[in-house]
């Protein structure tokens, strides 16, 4: 037997860490020395640090001036302040031809933008049958390509604006023109080029009511253009185009203008976007997006044109109640989906119904305090396949619940034997786990290494799992002590709903697990105990009479 404490090394661990020998630690320091201190005396708990005056970490109260700025730093990094973001913008490069692709490391980059449009003039197909005619504009620096540009320029609609519930016209506001989408084309997209994304890392909030947050979605609002020299819209906030409008993206094409500075103002703080051709970025793409909220204002065109693609930004959410994976998958076309069906119409699988589990294969955060309602949602890969699958399959219900691992409190392991014995049914040899290890090699899961500790109480664990009744995020219990194995259950019912499933087979091993729950359990000593789940789909497999009605 190898005892847990080898006796014959030596404390290398100790020796390493403290690796400054007594006499190089002594000279005197101008600075801590935190190694060096406790290098002095080993025994000793360091004491607090000196003090550093000159510092306002260290002295806040002696730094009137530095010390709003911490409090100000510190109250941006709150997330209930996390809206201080309340713009963000960038730009994205042209690349000089149409191979601007995305296996460079390079940041992205795009092929000059392109934009068609509706000859103005015709406003029904031509007599000759010929279908009404387009023109193209390309957003280069080419002599021809500028004059194109100019012609869109000219072919706009004066653009109006929102007062209250109507629609007006009035240049002292708002001169600029404008293309709906229905007037024109474009190669350009917000998604291609990360524009999306950035704003979905930047902007998106955490929860809205009710709602899980999946992403953002950008949605082709205008064209419009503001020329010099006094194009410009005053002061106003937009009106957002239903309830899950949470902002507006504005998309500014290359072309040669000054003035037409973007200010975005919240808060008492002003966002600037100055797009000139002026400005350093002038050959790029430039965007800006913001919260609905925001005031803003697109100062004086004084020369040029100002050309942008305006869109609405919504919130990609779906109801928690929701079960599903909500895109467009069929989960019918799996493989999957076929051997399930056809091992559901034998006789000799779960003749009188059951309970299947199969184990997620990627890791998610089902225990985050607020990401774990997200998980149904961000499914990935062969889970993503499998969950699918499962709902399409007629007479199935399916759960995705945080299962415990085995190791849990062994008084309360000798509670549930103590409960399920009698009653519960006698233990089999695990023959189905025979097989599944011969197929897939003696899988190394989170419990694996626990099996032969907890050997004792394997029998009846073994047919019990413990689950959450649902999807639940992680507790700490701090303030609750456990003494006994009823204590221990009652703390689950009340911090952590747990649930006893009877004869789940398992198709497989879990792969990862996320702490859900720990408290102080008392034995002989106080100790803390770390409750960890693994996520998995818990199918409710009807009995064979019934289930094959429905498929
Ligand atoms: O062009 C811009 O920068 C902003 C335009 C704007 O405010 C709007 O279209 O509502
Ligand atoms: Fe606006």
């Amino acid at each position: 037997m190898q005892s847990d404490f080898p006796r014959s090394e030596p404390d290398i661990m100790a020796y390493d860490y403290y690796d400054a020998s007594p006499s190089d630690t002594q000279t005197e320091s101008p600075t801590y020395d935190y190694h060096a201190e406790y290098e002095y005396d080993r025994n000793s708990i360091p004491g607090p640090p000196p003090a550093r005056p000159d510092d306002i970490f260290f002295a806040p109260d002696d730094h009137p001036a530095g010390k709003p700025l911490l409090m100000e730093l510190l109250k941006s990094l709150q997330s209930s302040n996390r809206r201080a973001n309340f713009a963000c913008g960038g730009s994205v490069t042209v690349a000089s031809t149409d191979a601007a692709d995305d296996s460079s490391s390079s940041p992205r980059s795009t092929p000059p933008v392109v934009v068609r449009w509706d000859d103005k003039t015709q406003t029904s197909p031509s007599r000759s049958g010929e279908g009404p005619t387009v023109f193209k504009a390309v957003f280069t620096q080419d002599e021809a390509d500028v004059r194109m540009v100019e012609k869109l320029v000219l072919d706009c609609q004066p653009a109006t604006f929102g007062r209250g519930q109507e629609d007006v016209l009035d240049e002292t506001y708002r001169k600029a023109g404008k293309l709906e989408p229905s007037q024109f084309s474009t190669n350009f997209c917000p998604y291609d080029t990360g524009i999306v994304d950035a704003i979905t890392a930047m902007l998106m909030t955490d929860s809205l009511d009710g709602e899980v947050m999946l992403g953002v979605r950008a949605q082709l609002y205008k064209l419009n253009v503001y020329s010099g020299p006094e194009g410009k819209f005053k002061s106003h906030v937009d009106t957002p185009r239903g309830e899950k409008q949470f902002g507006s993206l504005v998309v500014c094409l290359p072309f040669q203008h000054s003035g037409g500075v973007l200010e975005v103002r919240h808060d008492g703080k002003v966002a600037e976007f100055d797009w000139s051709t002026n400005s350093s970025h002038s050959g790029d793409i430039q965007w800006a997006a913001f919260y609905s909220d925001c005031e803003h204002e697109v100062m004086s065109v004084t020369q040029g044109h100002r050309v942008t693609l305006t869109y609405n930004l919504y919130y990609k959410s779906v109801n928690r109640s929701w079960p599903a994976v909500p895109l467009p998958i069929d989960g019918t076309k799996t493989p999957f989906y076929q051997t399930m069906r056809n091992i559901m119409q034998l006789p000799v699988f779960l003749k009188e119904g059951g309970l299947l589990g199969i184990y997620c294969s990627h890791s998610y955060p089902h225990a985050h305090p607020t990401e774990y309602v997200k998980v149904p949602f961000m499914l990935k890969g062969g889970d993503a396949a499998i969950y699918r699958s499962l709902m399409a399959i007629p007479g199935l219900s399916v759960r995705l619940l945080p299962i415990l691992g085995k190791d849990i409190d062994r008084g309360f392991q000798m509670k549930i034997r103590r409960d399920e014995t009698p009653a519960g049914k006698p233990w089999r040899d695990g023959s189905f786990k025979h097989l599944r290890d011969k197929m897939f090699g003696q899988v190394q899961g989170p419990e694996s290494n626990k099996e032969s500790r907890w050997q004792w109480y394997e029998p009846v664990i073994s047919h019990i799992d413990l689950a959450g009744v649902q999807l639940q995020p992680w507790k700490e219990c701090i303030d609750i002590c456990v003494n006994s194995a009823s204590e221990v259950e009652e703390m689950f019912q009340r911090s952590w709903p747990l649930q006893r499933l009877r004869d789940v087979q398992w198709l497989n091993e879990p792969e990862s697990s996320e702490l859900s729950l720990d408290y102080i359990a008392h034995g002989n000593d106080a100790s803390m105990e770390y409750v960890y789940t693994s996520l998995a789909f818990i199918i409710s497999v009807p009995p064979h009479e019934e289930r094959t009605k429905s498929l």
